[in-house]
Order: C-alpha cells, then sequence, then structure tokens
C-alpha cells in the first residue's frame, strides 16, 4: 500500500501471519514505531539504539530491524494538518503486525479523546500485558522487592475506557437521566440535575477472550496461580460478572474443579501436570495483597480501569514507572509500549528513564522469536544498573550511583551487552 507521509524502508520486508496464527519473521522485518508526545523524543532514539545493538550482536549482521516511522500525536498534527490520529498509521501497523510507540499526551477533562486507547480499540487489541519484575540493584519502596513477580493481563477495550460519557448540563446527559429516571425507574442519581454520567460496558465475550489468554499464559510459563481482580461487590453485573465469567471459562474450558465448594478452584497445567490455583481478589484488597504479600500472586486478569490503577502502582513496587513495559496484543497484531506517560515536564531534556521502552523492545523481540537478543537487553539492562550508571530517577534513591543522561544510559547498557 503506498502512503502519504510514512515512508516504507526498502531494506525491509514485511512480516506475516501464519494459518496457525504464529509469526512468520523474516530477518529485516520492517517495524512500524510511533514516536510519542513529551519524552517520546528522548526515549524511543535510544530504545532502538540499544535494541539495534542487541539485535546485531546477538546474530552477527544476519538479522536487523527496518524501523519505519509512523505517525501520531504531536508529530502527526504537523505533518496531516492537524490531524492527530491519521488514518494510515492504523493502516500501517495493521499491515506491518509488529510496532512499538511512545507515549501519546491526552488532556484532562476535555479535549480529544486518548489516542492511546483509541489505537487499541480500533485495531482490537484487547490485552494489555505489563509484566511487574524487580531487577537487582533498582531501588524499591518495599524490603523484599524481589517477591514482586507478576504479570498483568488487562482487559483493554471495554469498561470505563469505550469513552461513553456525557458531560454534567449537556442535553444528552439529561436525556440519559430521564431514561433512568423516567422508564428505568432509578431514583440514586443524587443531584440529576447537574450530574455527569459514564457507562460501563463489560461483556461475556470480552472477559473470556482475556481471561483465555491469561490462562493460557500461565501454563506456556509454568505459573502458579491466576487471580480475577474485580470490584464485583459493588459493581455486580460488570466486575461482579468480570469474576464469574473468568471461573466459569477455567471450568469449562480449562477443566478446572472448584476448591471445597468454590469460587476458588484448581486446574492441572496440561504440559507439566503442575497445579494451578484460579482466585479472585476484590480489587481495594489486591492493593494491599500485593504490597504485603506480593509472593502470593503472579499473573493478573483484571478490568481496563483496575488493571490502568495496578500497573502503576505494582511498578512502583519494583522501581518505578521509568522501568514498567507491556504490549497490547490482538490475536494477529501486537504494539508495544510503556507503562508510562508523556511526562511533559521532562520532555527534550534527555532526562528520564528509557527502561521502560527499551523493556518494551525486549517483549517485542521475544514475540518476533528473538530471545537472544532478547535475553541480551535484560544482561544489558542487569549490567546497567548493577554497575549503577542510572537515570535520575534511581540515582536520587540509591547511594553512590552516577547519574547518567537518558541518552547515556542506553550507551551503559550497550556496553555491558558483552
Ligand atoms: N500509554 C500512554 O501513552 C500513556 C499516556 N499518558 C499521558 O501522559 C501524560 C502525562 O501523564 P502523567 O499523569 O504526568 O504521567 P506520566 O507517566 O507521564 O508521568 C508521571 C511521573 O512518572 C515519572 N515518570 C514517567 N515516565 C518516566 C520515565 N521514563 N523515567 C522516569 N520517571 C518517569 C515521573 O515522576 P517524577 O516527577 O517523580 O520524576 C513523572 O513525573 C497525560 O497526557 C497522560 O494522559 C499517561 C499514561 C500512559
Ligand atoms: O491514554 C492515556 O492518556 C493514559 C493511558 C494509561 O494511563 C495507560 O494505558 O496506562
Ligand atoms: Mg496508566
Amino acid at each position: 500500500m503506498a502512503y502519504q507521509h510514512i515512508q516504507i524502508p526498502t531494506s525491509g520486508e514485511k512480516i506475516k501471519v501464519n494459518q496457525d496464527m504464529s509469526l512468520d519473521v523474516p530477518d529485516h522485518p520492517i517495524i512500524p514505531f510511533i514516536e510519542g508526545d513529551g519524552i517520546g523524543v528522548d526515549i524511543t532514539p535510544v530504545m532502538k539504539d540499544v535494541t539495534d545493538a542487541a539485535v546485531a550482536k546477538a546474530y552477527g549482521g544476519r538479522k536487523k530491524i527496518a524501523w519505519m516511522e509512523v505517525y501520531c500525536g504531536e508529530k502527526a498534527a504537523d505533518k496531516y494538518e492537524g490531524d492527530w490520529f491519521p488514518a494510515e498509521t492504523l493502516e500501517a501497523i495493521k499491515e506491518y503486525i509488529v510496532g512499538i510507540k511512545g507515549p501519546l499526551t491526552t488532556p484532562v477533562g476535555g479535549g480529544f479523546r486518548s489516542l492511546n486507547v483509541a489505537l487499541r480499540q480500533e485495531m482490537d487489541l484487547y490485552v494489555c500485558q505489563r509484566p511487574v519484575r524487580w531487577f537487582t540493584g533498582v531501588p524499591s519502596p518495599v524490603k523484599e522487592p524481589d517477591k514482586t513477580n507478576m504479570v498483568i493481563f488487562r482487559e483493554n477495550s471495554e469498561d470505563i475506557y469505550a469513552g461513553i460519557e456525557y458531560k454534567a448540563g449537556t442535553p444528552e446527559a439529561s436525556k440519559v437521566i430521564d431514561f433512568l429516571t423516567g422508564e428505568m425507574g432509578v431514583t440514586k442519581i443524587r443531584f440529576p440535575e447537574n450530574c455527569g454520567i459514564g457507562i460501563k460496558p463489560v461483556s461475556e465475550e470480552g472477559t473470556k477472550r482475556l481471561v483465555r489468554k491469561a490462562i493460557q499464559y500461565t501454563i506456556d510459563q509454568d505459573l502458579p496461580s491466576l487471580t480475577l481482580v474485580h470490584k464485583g461487590n459493588i459493581m455486580k453485573f460488570t466486575e461482579g460478572a468480570f469474576c464469574d465469567w473468568g471461573y466459569e471459562l477455567a471450568r469449562e474450558e480449562f477443566g478446572a474443579q472448584p476448591i471445597d465448594g468454590g469460587p476458588w478452584c484448581s486446574m492441572k497445567n496440561p504440559n507439566t501436570g503442575k497445579e494451578i490455583i484460579v482466585k479472585d481478589v476484590i480489587a481495594d484488597a489486591m492493593l494491599q495483597q500485593v504490597l504485603l504479600r506480593p509472593a502470593e500472586y503472579s499473573v493478573i486478569a483484571t478490568l481496563n480501569l483496575n488493571g490502568d490503577y495496578l500497573s502503576d502502582a505494582l511498578a512502583a513496587q519494583v522501581g518505578g514507572i521509568g522501568i514498567a513495559p507491556g504490549a497490547n496484543l490482538s490475536d494477529e497484531v501486537a504494539l508495544f509500549e510503556a507503562t508510562h506517560g508523556t511526562a511533559p515536564k521532562y520532555a527534550g531534556q534527555d532526562k528520564v528513564n528509557p527502561g521502560s521502552l527499551i523493556l518494551s523492545a525486549e517483549m517485542m523481540l521475544r514475540h518476533l522469536g528473538w530471545g537472544e537478543a532478547a535475553d541480551l537487553i535484560v544482561k544489558a539492562m542487569e549490567g546497567a544498573i548493577g554497575a549503577k550508571t542510572v537515570t535520575y530517577d534511581f540515582e536520587r534513591l540509591m547511594d553512590d550511583a552516577e547519574l547518567k543522561s537518558c541518552s547515556e544510559f542506553g550507551a551503559e547498557m550497550i556496553k555491558h551487552m558483552g
């Protein structure tokens, strides 16, 4: 396909999806990337350099990524005459199957809706997978950060992120409130005259496809438990249903058996024969459980908003969102991105930690089947942190650390690839 502003690299080839949904990855895959707003300009080039160095070292030049810049956010608005979300960006990511993005700004309280959420919804990237692990030497506010080792599977297509909201005082809000009070017998809208309204869709299909991926991951990685996190005591037909449908799926598709009458249940890992416990925890309790008893949690499946909160909270336990990676996945397309945002106060200062985006690239390399290069990124991260050559976020919490800029940290990582 010909694009208006996207330059297709002449040196690379497309990744293809095989019939069994596995990837057919050429040695020079074209990978679309969005630089991102704010600190995107700092972290994205460093991520590319570190990734290129790991691939070059792992495969002696035989494999190489052909990066292809695609545009979204402020850079897109400049290039496409005010269009923040060009259609060809979506087309390119779908066509090239695997991509990576920097953070994009979303205004609070008004203005346009999140471009990050729009990318996920438009491509039906229904899984947001965010691993949380500690790297030796990273400063952490908890005593035993090594006990935090979890992977969040956040439902990425439903919940209040659907963006069905009506502003207080508008005819739309009045119409919804009139319907609820007039036709549905609702009496508990406390101040109906000036009240914003938001809708929270949560479906059986949306829940089950997310929980299915989370359980499959638990099996593939031979992990001990899957925890459904929800606020089902209060939101019974959305969050409570998420929990019920999650258990139902575990029982019906994975043969899980109730423990002591349920709802917790137990299943056997079909590959290893080990037991997997499927359990649930209410979201507020979970936020204290992960701090006090992190070793008891492994894979977490949760709704969109809970997953958003939990991702940043868990990231803090292992050193902060400077080092928290992620992936947005459909059955075909994968778009990798850091957990953090655009940190506008640091934009363009070559200051912030590029670790989250680099570790997102590490996830991307594993997704491509390039595990040797991914391992080198982990080794490089451990090396640079072990040598105490770190960016401001770690340096301010460590004794005797050497402060490095964003790009210097990337260079340190490359040195530690060996
Ligand atoms: N997926 C995405 O693209 C996301 C986009 N956003 C958007 O980003 C914008 C800013 O959001 P905001 O709430 O400020 O959250 P941010 O995640 O952008 O930043 C909050 C704080 O986190 C720390 N931080 C973030 N990134 C890094 C990094 N790479 N290295 C070290 N520290 C880091 C900084 O802490 P300190 O000040 O302590 O140094 C920063 O001030 C909003 O428009 C929001 O909508 C938010 C989240 C995700
Ligand atoms: O889209 C945004 O601006 C914020 C998204 C976010 O916080 C997240 O995905 O973790
Ligand atoms: Mg978030």
